[in-house]
């Protein structure tokens, strides 16, 4: 059931607020016509201090009270809907607690992610402890959904968003060759790893360098979204924010390039958010945007697919946000331009 704020808006609650993803969550619901930042939530850690504080950009902007979040917490919020920003673990553990009070959960962790179980262990390192939501839970990419999104929205990672905006239009048309193994090479900024200073994604560490070959958790979720094997190699480049994916396919034999057009032209008509472009897409132009840019080369059988999205926005904190809106019946696009990025 939702109740409406003194202002008519619905009521948010952003866990994870200090990082950067609830960051970018709270600064556009601050603004959103139709939802009130009602929460903001870091961890139990931290005193309570004002938003503007742990991000001075937005002083005298969003100055709410940032609060320590314990599980107790969930008893007495008063909230329409949350969007949890947290590690995947901490998603697992406190979403049964906030569904359990009727609120709708945008989770942005990978908790829910994946439908099988089994994967968990091996890509994520811990057992899921909660596997019938897993079965409840709907994988939000806004773009391909075909079902209402229910109490619990799991919004895709950041370099599936990417991959899977950029490959699903030929692959759902039929004009992949049967046995193509897509391979994914794909280079995130360091904002990617999150606010937590670590040394490997200290900026003065970083350059140019592959990681998680084979092993990194959103193969699985790519090859769930794709129904098919691929090769995904993520990089780290030394840039603060955006993700710049190339997918390479190999097409039936005699597809025509006026075919692959007709995929790409079919599957995002009506979609604010996806942008065909006719020139190679750059980050700079979608950091701070919340759209993905997509362009392709074809030689023969050969295609090439590059798309850009800010990791942070289209790849976490502006997709939840689209989720929610389409959910609650708001224009898909409403409050996402409203960000400033934490440069
Ligand atoms: N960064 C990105 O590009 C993307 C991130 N995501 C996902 O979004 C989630 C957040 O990522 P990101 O914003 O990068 O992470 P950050 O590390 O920047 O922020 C994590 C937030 O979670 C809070 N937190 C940590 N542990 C707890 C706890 N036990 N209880 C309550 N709050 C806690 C932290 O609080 P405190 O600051 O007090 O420690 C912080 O506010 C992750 O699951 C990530 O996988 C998804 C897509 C893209
Ligand atoms: C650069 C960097 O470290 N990126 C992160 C992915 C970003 C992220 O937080 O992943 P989700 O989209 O699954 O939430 C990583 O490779 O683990």
């Amino acid at each position: 059931m939702t109740t409406l704020s003194v202002s008519g808006k619905l009521k948010a609650a952003v866990l994870g607020a200090a990082g950067y993803s609830g960051a970018e969550l709270a600064v556009m619901l601050s603004r959103h016509p139709h939802f009130e930042l009602s929460y903001a939530f870091a961890s139990a850690g931290r005193a309570a201090e004002p938003f503007s504080k742990l991000y001075p950009r937005h002083q005298a902007v969003v100055d709410i009270q940032v609060e320590p979040w314990t599980d107790d917490r969930a008893e007495t919020l008063d909230a329409d809907v949350a969007f949890l920003a947290l590690p995947h673990e901490v998603s697992e553990a406190v979403t049964p607690l906030l569904l359990a009070k009727g609120i709708a959960v945008f989770d942005l962790s990978g908790a829910f992610r994946l439908k099988d179980p089994a994967l968990y262990p091996k890509y994520y390192g811990y057992e899921h402890l909660h596997t019938d939501l897993l079965e409840q839970a709907v994988y939000s990419l806004v773009e391909w959904l075909d079902k209402p999104l229910p109490q619990l929205v799991s919004v895709p990672g950041c370099y599936p968003t990417a991959c899977s905006l950029a490959l699903l239009p030929v692959l759902k048309a039929g004009l992949v060759a049967d046995g193509c193994i897509p391979v994914i090479n794909a280079t995130s900024g360091v904002s990617g790893a999150g606010r937590k200073a670590a040394l490997n994604t200290s900026f003065c560490e970083v350059g140019l360098n592959a990681y998680g070959f084979f092993k990194h958790r959103h193969r699985p979720e790519i090859e769930q979204n794709l129904g098919r094997k691929v090769v995904f190699t993520p990089h780290l480049g030394n840039f603060k924010r955006g993700i710049l994916a190339t997918s390479v396919v190999t097409l039936k034999a005699g597809v025509t390039a006026e075919q692959v057009k007709a995929a790409f032209d079919s599957a995002y008509a009506g979609k604010p958010l996806v942008r065909l472009v006719s020139h190679s897409p750059n980050v700079a132009d979608v950091a701070g945007t919340p759209f993905c840019d997509i362009h392709w080369q074809q030689d023969a059988e050969q295609l090439v697919i590059v798309s850009a999205i800010d990791n942070l926005l289209k790849g976490a904190a502006a997709q939840a946000l689209q989720a929610a809106n389409l959910k609650f019946g708001f224009a898909e696009t409403a409050g996402l331009f409203a960000g400033v990025p934490n440069e």
